[in-house]
């Protein structure tokens, strides 16, 4: 496929006085996985229920594999396959007969044998009642009924909430997996890790607005945020480091030497400078996360689902 798959143009929704979508313009291109981020209530799920034609637009108009969400729901709904935030199982229904069933509506011919395998459920699994599935199980039923009808573009909303890290993983294996069979891949998430694993681009919402999009590399590159350097040192420098260009908040213990190098030619003149005066034992570099981006383009703490990032300084 050609061109781009989804196309946003404009596209706001008010429910009464809230601005769920604030003139969202936004282009994904074929063959992408786009990580659509932003906190509880930035209007994520209000820009897929509108993609998906659920809700009507209050202005602004999308079109998904060219063509227009309203005019041409039925044949677009025959071509995407979408995971939505709240999808239901039927706890009595086996694996296998939830996908049975989503192949007759789409009136498509998978094999739910296969697809079940494709989202890593078994036999003995696709046998099971639905309602004794765990959380990840049914998240990956879930997909595999998405996937029925072989689609072009899938838009997964929080495809990965409830999973464990482990569970999490595997889903974005299988998002990989299917990218790499050629499927455009939409989901939204507000756990960060998720989108900056998988996602070859991001878009971050924040108030109905879109604040940001570009690739998590490029946007770490426009916020200026850097890299930390950390240097472990046989003996406490004995001189001041002094200016160097491109390093700010220098920081010296008994131990270590830290910078924040904010282009990649500063982490080397950091070293040097640094060996100038003592002996270097170890390297590490860490480079700021994509925690660190979101809380500068949406203003939150996030602090609390950090584990091992260090922060560096100058990020709002
Ligand atoms: N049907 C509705 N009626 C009134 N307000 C709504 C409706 N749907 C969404 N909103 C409001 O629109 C805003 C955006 O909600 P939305 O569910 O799109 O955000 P979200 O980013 O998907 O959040 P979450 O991650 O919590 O699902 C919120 O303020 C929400 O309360």
């Amino acid at each position: 496929m050609t061109g781009p798959a989804i196309e946003i143009d404009g596209l706001s929704k008010r429910f009464g006085d809230v601005t769920a979508v604030d003139s969202v313009d936004l282009t994904v291109e074929s063959g992408e996985i786009f990580g659509f981020l932003g906190p509880n209530g930035a209007g994520k799920s209000t820009t897929i229920n509108l993609l998906l034609d659920f809700v009507r637009p209050t202005s602004g108009s999308a079109s998904m594999l060219g063509l227009d969400v309203s005019k041409d729901r039925e044949t677009l709904h025959s071509r995407i396959g979408v995971v939505p935030e709240n999808y239901g199982l039927y706890d009595r229904l086996s694996g296998r007969r939830h996908v049975e069933l989503a192949a007759k509506l789409k009136d498509a011919d998978d094999d739910p044998d296969e697809l079940l395998d494709r989202v890593g459920l078994s036999q003995e699994d696709a046998n099971r009642a639905a309602g004794d599935y765990s959380t990840g199980m049914s998240q990956r039923l879930a997909l595999a009924m998405a996937l029925v009808g072989a689609p072009d573009l899938l838009i997964l909303d929080e495809p990965t909430s409830g999973l464990d890290p482990n569970g999490a993983r595997e889903l974005r294996d299988i998002i990989r997996a299917e990218n790499d069979r050629g499927v455009t891949v939409f989901f939204s998430s507000h756990i960060l890790e998720q989108v900056e694993a998988v996602a070859d681009r991001v878009g971050i919402m924040n108030e109905g607005e879109l604040v940001a999009i570009d690739s998590i590399g490029r946007l770490r590159r426009q916020l200026d945020t850097g890299a930390q350097v950390i240097l472990d040192v046989d003996r406490k420098l004995e001189r001041n480091l002094g200016d160097i260009p491109n390093v700010r908040d220098i920081d010296v213990d008994d131990e270590t030497v830290r910078g924040t190098c904010v282009e990649p030619a500063a982490k080397l003149r950091f070293i040097d400078r640094v060996r100038e005066l003592t002996t270097v034992t170890d390297v590490r570099i860490e480079e700021s996360s994509l925690e660190d981006l979101f809380a500068s383009y949406t203003g939150e703490d996030t602090t609390d689902s950090q584990t091992e990032t260090v922060v560096p300084g100058g990020v709002a």
